[in-house]
Order: C-alpha cells, then sequence, then structure tokens
C-alpha cells in the first residue's frame, strides 16, 4: 500500500488552505471549470521527486498575489510504515523538502513515494515532440528505479557542462574527459533502467486480460543508437567531440532517445491511432506500470488522473474503475460532475472543490 491518507495544502496555487481526509478508497474530485481540482493533482505530484505535472516553477505556485511561499504536508502510508512529508518553497527559492521532521532531498523523497500521471497536456503525447514521451517513461521508470532521478540529474548536470565548453568552443580534452566520464556513467544506467522498464511493461501488459489496449514500446535513437556499456558510451563522446563541436551541442546520448509506441493489436503507430486510443494505449501503460510492481512484491504507484474519462467511452471508464479498486492504487481523479464517476458505484471517496470567498474551497462528498 502506497497512499496518503491526509494531505494539506498552505497558500498553494487557489488553495488558501485545504485538508483532505484519505480514507485508502480511491479519491474522486469534482468542481467546475477552474474551481481548483488540477491544483490538488499538482500538490500530490509534489511528493516524487522533480517540478510536478505541470512543470511550474516554485515561484509560480504560491497563492497570487498575496503569497510569497506555500507549503504541502501529507502523512505518507509505505507498507505499513507512515512518514510525514512536507515540501515548500520560501520567497521563490527552490522547493525543500522533510520526511518526519528531518532535512531531506528530492531523491530521498522519491525513495519512499512514487507518483505517476495524466494530464490532458499530455493527449498529444504520442504526436508532439520526443521530450514529452521521454519523460513520461521517465516517469514510470522512477517508480520501477528511485535511483533513476539521481542517474538523470548526473547526466544532465554533466550535459550542462559539456555544451557550455562546446558553445564556447573549447578545446581541452582534459575538461571533457572528467564530464563525458560522468555522462558515460550516468548515461548507461539511464538507458539500461529504461530499456529495463520497458521489458517490464511489455511483461505486466502481456500477463494481464484488461479492456485496455496493449502498447508495444520500443526506444529508438534519433543519433543512431546508444553502445551497449559505459566504456563505448564514453568512446563515443570522445570520438563525437569534433561533429559536436561544429553543432555546439551534444547530439549523442540518452536525451535523445524517443519511446515509440504501437497499438499491438492493430499494429498501428500510436500517432496514427484516434484520440481516445491514444488515450487508451496511455492509461494501458499506466495499469501495467503498477501491475508490475505489484507482481514483484511492491505497491502500485499513486496514480494521477487528470480529466481521464474526457476521452474514454463508458465501458473503458468502468473497467479503469474496476482495475484501479483491484489494484488497490490510490488514484486521483478530476472530473466537472460527480456523474463521471458513477461507475465506481460507491467505492471511491469523493470531494467537491468550490471556488470559495477566499479561493477554492475542498468539501468531502
Ligand atoms: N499561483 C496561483 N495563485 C492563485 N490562483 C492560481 C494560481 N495558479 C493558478 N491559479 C488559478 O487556479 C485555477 C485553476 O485551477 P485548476 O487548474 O486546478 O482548475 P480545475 O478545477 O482543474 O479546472 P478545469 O476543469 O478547467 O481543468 C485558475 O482559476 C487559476 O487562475
Amino acid at each position: 500500500m502506497l497512499a496518503l491518507t491526509t494531505l494539506t495544502l498552505s497558500h498553494f496555487r487557489s488553495h488558501l488552505r485545504a485538508d483532505l481526509h484519505l480514507d485508502g478508497r480511491p479519491v474522486a474530485i469534482h468542481g467546475a471549470n477552474g474551481a481548483g481540482k488540477t491544483n490538488i493533482l499538482e500538490a500530490v505530484s509534489l511528493f516524487s521527486p522533480g517540478r510536478g505535472l505541470r512543470r511550474a516553477s516554485a515561484a509560480d505556485m504560491a497563492r497570487r498575489p498575496e503569497a510569497l511561499g506555500w507549503k504541502l504536508k501529507g502523512q505518507l502510508t509505505v507498507a505499513r510504515q507512515s512518514y510525514e512529508v512536507e515540501t515548500w518553497s520560501e520567497a521563490g527559492k527552490a522547493r525543500q523538502v522533510k520526511i518526519d521532521n528531518k532535512a531531506a532531498s528530492q531523491i530521498d523523497l522519491g525513495q519512499i513515494c512514487r507518483v505517476v500521471w495524466l494530464i490532458p497536456a499530455m493527449d498529444r503525447l504520442w504526436i508532439e515532440a520526443a521530450e514529452g514521451r521521454r519523460r513520461f517513461l521517465d516517469r514510470i521508470v522512477l517508480s520501477f528505479d528511485p535511483g533513476h532521478a539521481e542517474a538523470t540529474l548526473l547526466y544532465e548536470k554533466a550535459m550542462r557542462e559539456r555544451n557550455r565548453l562546446l558553445k564556447e568552443q573549447i578545446r581541452d580534452a582534459g575538461w571533457y574527459r572528467v564530464l563525458e566520464t560522468q555522462m558515460a556513467e550516468s548515461g548507461h544506467r539511464i538507458h539500461a533502467a529504461r530499456t529495463a522498464a520497458v521489458d517490464r511493461l511489455r511483461m505486466a501488459q502481456e500477463a494481464a486480460e484488461t479492456a485496455f489496449p496493449a502498447a508495444e514500446l520500443e526506444l529508438i535513437q534519433s543519433d543512431g543508437g546508444l553502445p551497449d556499456t559505459a566504456a563505448d558510451l564514453q568512446e563515443a563522446f570522445e570520438e563525437g567531440r569534433f561533429r559536436d563541436l561544429a553543432a555546439g551541442r551534444t547530439l549523442l546520448g540518452p536525451h535523445r532517445t524517443d519511446l515509440l509506441g504501437t497499438y499491438a493489436a492493430k499494429g498501428v503507430p500510436a500517432r496514427d491511432c484516434s484520440t481516445g486510443e491514444q488515450k487508451a494505449l496511455l492509461v494501458s501503460l499506466i495499469l501495467a506500470n503498477a501491475r508490475a510492481l505489484i507482481a514483484e512484491g511492491g505497491a502500485p504507484p499513486i496514480l494521477l488522473l487528470d480529466e481521464v474519462s474526457a476521452h474514454l467511452d463508458v465501458i473503458r471508464r468502468a473497467a479503469l474503475y474496476q482495475e484501479i479498486v483491484t489494484l488497490g492504487a490510490q488514484a486521483w481523479m478530476t472530473g466537472t460532475g460527480p456523474e463521471l464517476f458513477d461507475e465506481f458505484e460507491g467505492r471511491a471517496q469523493m470531494f467537491t472543490v468550490e471556488d470559495g470567498a477566499t479561493g477554492s474551497e475542498v468539501v468531502a462528498g
């Protein structure tokens, strides 16, 4: 079991203060457009490493116009353990984390809490730039392998520095060698973790009977292919230095990986599928992620499904709700009206979000 049992938002976006007490069932949040539903999901997403589901800056999340900072607090149950988790930002500074009242890092947070999401901005994920697909996959990878956050951080830091050298046309081989060693080690870890995640998703999809179509995944490289070992990757960075100097940036590496999706039963690339099918393929992967973790003896991640029923027909919607209940995942879902959650037949905890006198107000029921 991985779930929040309480959640408090202070000065966070449209919420001056909101207190939610969760009873372990999936969470269904309904209310009018702009009421503040997604803001609650965004708050939950910040219980995992990174910038949350909107990739917003810490400053943007402070309640306008008066707040200079914000704070989120939650009681988190992981297996039979309970943790008090706080995350906050003051005066627009980087967000901080405390676990059980002790200063912690976002990477520590990733060790105890896994959160995966689908939001409407991802409706065109299969069509738009590779970056979105990479990010989606990396979120799933992180739920399998919390060390992925550190590898990604190390890789990006070293690559930024290498790109700076390239842009400034610096040719000192010693500097490159240090950075390329770091990039090769972390880059190899990133690639191995992604490859393993794709395998786990495939196996979980093959093993399940579900109303959601299996998505066949393939990792592809726009740079011609990544070497298999860290040593070979390092050599490839070294060999590519002249080419990269001409381009002014690093042209090879896991930052160029793309995720190709295919509707397996039809053999149609995901990008050519209907809007609803594209969404169903994403849902299928999220559910496979949860099933794979359970099969490995773990707990499903917390799922954030913003307006997920928008493109799903009533049969798939009922199937999704049934799967969520069966998996025992704490899913947080939003919708404009309570009727969108009818198929839960009372097995979800309902909240209404209203536009109140002091901003968004959350009411149970
Ligand atoms: N920093 C902020 N301070 C105050 N209000 C904010 C801040 N950021 C966003 N908002 C407000 O929050 C509201 C949007 O909330 P949210 O996205 O949660 O709505 P929603 O209930 O999910 O709506 P929809 O059904 O349209 O998706 C908007 O009115 C927006 O102006």
